[in-house]
């Protein structure tokens, strides 16, 4: 039996709602942008009612496209961005205070002072992450500080915290839950033994009754309160958007990558149930847990790849849409070496440098958009290089892989080429773009019972295009010569 299934994708800029039928295409979406809030430089929040909001209408128009009633949905899957912090009242929904999002650096210090104390090292073994402000956990205990009377009334157990998933699943079903990938990048979940973990809260200070159950991806999750949608539907699958990635994908093999392009740029290696710790800074993270057993993951985060195309267009105005950034790219002049670190919120992965600033390198008196416009997509291709790399020297099981590319960002034929030149391995791009939303679709099918289990999924990924490497070997170390050099001027401190 197969039937139509939901899925939530609930990311930084936008939310969508998409139907996928039962053979898994594509036949309504829902998509709607919402308000970014930067009250201060290096901060972002999001108004959580806009993203309960964009929901509903994204899920309604969704149906609607479908030509689908609640009834005629098997299940819902939930994906979202992850980290970012909400705080709401237990028996009202009712947030206490803007969402905090992944991308915020207000807690730079608080990071820097945790890791002066030497608590780096625990961090990272329990969590398999860093001391960066990026994670849940440094904001969490930042609203607890800085929110008058929050603190009380959380030990009181009036209000709670959780990222995107949990905040929805609560309004939707009324449960009071996560997912172990969701749970995996908060700073206070033990991966290793999949519970919350007692010293991490200690040392973030958060009372341990604000955290929600933790479940496997496929799994109860509640039914939608009939109202919402006209009818009750089973909401079957929970995972943070990059492990959702991984899933719609269908990177389930041990040393399968995909890397997802959107804002950021966020690359995964299954590394199956091994947990690999990085020598290189790169994340350890639970890929999913199905039926108990966990998949581990090594990942990179790079905080801008789409994010410099969004500022080509909003920041320089040189461009009206996205998709002119590749034909721009195209038409620069290829004798100039111009380099851009955009570091508009610090670095990432591998570097970790939440204190470091854009820079551009290499401009002359006839540098102009096109040169920037290369110079923007080329820096994703170069940071994607500096993940694979460290991939590379943390685990032999990584080598000889393909990646699998999915994002809005990967409608760019010129960025896909020149990462297949930096990296100088082919990329593979999915036939459906729509991976996450997919991955996310797919735990809730195979839960319900209606789609295939893992192996009949992974045999129905398609590839669109491949894109082979053509640049020249002295031409590809001549430019990663140049980004090293451009990076190492950037950092604010060595690791
Ligand atoms: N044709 C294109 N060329 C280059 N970048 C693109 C193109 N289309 C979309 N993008 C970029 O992709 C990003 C949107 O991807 P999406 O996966 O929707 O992101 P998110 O989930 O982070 O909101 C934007 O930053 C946009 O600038
Ligand atoms: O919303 P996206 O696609 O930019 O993804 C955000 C990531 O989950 C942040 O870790």
């Amino acid at each position: 039996m197969t039937a139509p299934i939901l899925a939530i994708d609930q990311g930084t800029t936008s939310t969508r709602a998409i139907v996928f039928s039962g053979d898994q295409k594509i036949i309504g979406v829902g998509q709607q942008e919402f308000k970014q809030h930067f009250p201060r430089s290096g901060w972002v929040e999001h108004d959580l009612e806009d993203i309960w909001g964009t929901t509903l209408a994204t899920v309604r128009s969704a149906l609607a496209e479908a030509k689908l009633d609640a009834p005629q949905i098997a299940a819902i899957g939930i994906t979202n961005q992850r980290e970012t912090v909400a705080v709401w009242e237990r028996a009202t929904l009712k947030p206490v205070h803007r969402a905090i999002v992944w991308q915020d650096r207000r807690t730079a210090d608080k990071c820097e002072a945790l890791r002066a104390e030497g608590l780096e090292p625990m961090v990272t073994e329990k969590t398999g992450l860093l001391l960066d402000p990026y994670f849940s956990g440094t904001k969490l205990a930042w609203l607890l500080d800085n929110v008058d009377g929050l603190r009380a009334r959380a030990e009181a157990g009036e209000v709670v915290f959780g990222t995107i998933d949990t905040f929805l699943i609560a309004r939707l079903t009324g449960h009071f839950a996560t997912d172990v990938t969701n749970a995996s990048r908060t700073l206070l979940y033990d991966i290793g033994s999949g519970t919350w973990d007692d010293e991490l809260c200690r040392m973030l200070g958060v009372p341990r009754s604000m955290l929600a159950e933790v479940r496997d991806n496929a799994a109860d999750y509640g039914t939608t309160h009939p109202a919402l949608f006209g009818a009750a539907i089973p909401v079957y699958g929970v995972a943070g958007d990059q492990q959702a990635a991984v899933i719609g994908n269908a990177c389930f093999q041990p040393g399968m990558v995909k890397s997802t392009y959107g804002t950021g740029c966020f690359a995964l290696i299954n590394t199956g149930p091994d947990r690999v710790a990085s020598q290189n800074r790169l994340l350890t993270t639970v890929a999913y847990r199905l039926g108990g057993r966990t998949n581990y993951a090594l990942e990179g985060a790079i905080f801008v790849a789409g994010a410099a195309v969004q500022w080509l267009r909003d920041g320089l105005g040189i461009i009206d849409h996205a998709a002119q950034s590749g034909e721009l790219a195209a038409n620069a002049d290829p004798n100039q070496d111009v380099v851009l670190v955009p570091a508009f919120v610090g670095l990432g992965a591998p570097h970790w440098d939440a204190n470091a600033r854009g820079a551009i390198f290499g401009i002359t008196r006839s540098t102009g958009p096109a040169e920037l416009a290369k110079a923007a997509l080329e820096s994703v291709a170069l940071q994607t290089h500096d993940l694979i790399r460290a991939m590379h020297k943390d685990w032999a099981g990584s080598r000889d892989t393909v990646l699998r590319v999915d994002g809005g960002m990967v409608a760019s034929d010129w960025a896909m080429q020149r990462l297949a030149d930096v990296l100088g391995a082919p990329v593979d791009r999915p036939s459906i773009n729509e991976t996450t939303a997919l991955g996310a679709a797919w735990l809730a099918g195979m839960h319900a019972g209606v789609w295939p289990g893992q192996e009949g999924f992974a045999a129905g990924w398609h590839r669109d295009r491949r894109f082979e490497p053509q640049m020249p070997e002295a031409d590809r170390s001549r430019l990663i010569g140049l980004w090293n050099d451009a990076v190492s001027r950037t950092l604010t401190r060595v690791n």
